[in-house]
């Protein structure tokens, strides 16, 4: 029976101000401000009915919202019983959501230009197999750990494996696909990060992508313009490894973009991942620092067990600081660990599961690093006149 003294009215506005409290686990903002709630009515003896309007048909989140929308709705006082009557989006009140989700900007249009306000950090690395991908997972985790908004664009098209060490996948190992409300894609959510890969796109996780440039620029685009990333404080991408075309269109798209290039302690690698970042140096992009990994793991004697050897990450930051004005850091030196290997192949990143693993350690003290870094203001225009 509602409180003494709360009328039916006085409840259901309780009940609103409850959904409030609803996150859509996809766009990762509240039902109420997503039109999603189409009423809320509740009879003198206490029963709720909440209508919920989901965005599409077989909405992957439905259960989800329709459980979490009951909760918030019997926890009210007063309460005794809840209905939560599910339809879907008409097409015109879809349009609505996606124009304001777009807040002003026109459909497809890039979402991180020269102005936005979004820290962008593409990683990249000279030859495959060093653990770029390993570590731009953890990265982005540990950032979002931090408490920012980060979103991870895996542009590896030969080895989307962003999805896996997430654990976007489904039971046969295939990524996860995204759903899509009209001509926005909206990023599946793992461990805080809003994550988009070519890998959600193709049908199985062994697919072979033999996409030429202009195929693989327009991919990148799309993720930039129809992948619906909201207000992200940090965005990653996970460069295919060497200097191809995506990231040359990464350097076009998002000249305003900083790299990290990750090497291995091999001195003999040094050559390959310095041109990674001397690419990227060419088409605008500052690069923010170095990232070692692979170095040497302590056994249990104590002693240092160095499979790749030592000296790599230093050297290549040596040599991409030459003729700059400011150095290039090597950020950190991400020991061998088993832990971070068995965390890639289960989708649970070690950053969360095992912190004090000194592998875990190392990445987040980078993530500790970015998160306070400035934001670069003199590549945006600020609106002066001098007139
Ligand atoms: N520090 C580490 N210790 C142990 N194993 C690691 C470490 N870093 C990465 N690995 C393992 O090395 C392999 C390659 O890593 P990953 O796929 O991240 O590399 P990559 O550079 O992204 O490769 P590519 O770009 O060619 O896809 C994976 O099996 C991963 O688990």
């Amino acid at each position: 029976m509602p409180e003494a003294g709360a009328g039916p009215d006085a409840t259901a506005e309780l009940i609103q101000r409850a959904l409030s409290g609803v996150l859509d686990p996809e766009i990762r903002k509240p039902v109420t401000e997503l039109d999603m709630i189409g009423g809320v009515e509740v009879s003198p003896e206490g029963h709720a009915t909440v209508k919920v309007k989901l965005t599409i048909v077989g909405c992957p989140a439905a259960d989800r919202i329709e459980r979490d929308v009951h909760a918030a709705a019997a926890s009210v006082p007063g309460v005794s019983a809840v209905t939560v009557d599910v339809s879907v989006m008409t097409p015109a009140e879809r349009a609505a959501l996606t124009e304001k989700l777009r807040g002003g900007r026109a459909a497809r249009a890039q979402q991180f230009g020269p102005d936005s306000l979004t820290r962008v950090y593409a990683v990249t690395s000279g030859k495959g197999g060093v653990g770029k991908s390993t570590l731009t997972a953890n990265l982005a985790v540990a950032l979002a750990e931090r408490g920012l908004r980060v979103g991870l664009v895996d542009a590896d098209v030969h080895g989307f494996s962003i999805p896996g060490l997430l654990g976007l996948t489904d039971a046969d190992g295939a990524a996860v696909r995204p759903t899509r409300v009209d001509d926005m894609i909206l990023p599946p959510v793992a461990y805080g990060v809003k994550v988009i890969s070519i890998g959600m796109f193709v049908d199985s996780s062994s697919a072979a992508v033999a996409w030429r440039g202009p195929m693989l620029h327009r991919t990148i685009q799309q993720f930039l313009g129809d992948v619906f990333f909201g207000d992200l404080d940090v965005l990653l991408l996970d460069l295919p490894p060497g200097t191809g075309d995506v990231a040359i269109s990464v350097g076009q798209l998002l000249p305003q973009a900083e790299v990290l290039v990750i090497t291995t302690p091999q001195p003999a690698a040094a050559d390959v991942a310095e041109r990674s970042g001397v690419v990227a140096r060419q088409t605008g992009q500052r690069i923010v620092g170095v990232i070692e990994n692979m170095a040497g793991l302590v056994q249990p004697d104590g002693s240092v067990l160095e499979l790749f050897g030592s000296g790599g990450g230093a050297e290549v930051a040596r040599r991409l600081s030459a003729g700059q004005e400011a150095p290039v850091p090597l950020l950190a030196s991400v020991p061998l660990s088993v832990p971070l290997r068995t965390g890639g192949d289960t989708g649970a990143p070690i950053v969360v599961t095992d912190p004090q693993d000194p592998a875990a350690a190392a990445i987040r003290a980078v993530a500790a690093g970015l998160a306070v870094r400035p934001r670069d203001l003199p590549r945006r225009k600020l609106p002066l006149s001098t007139r």
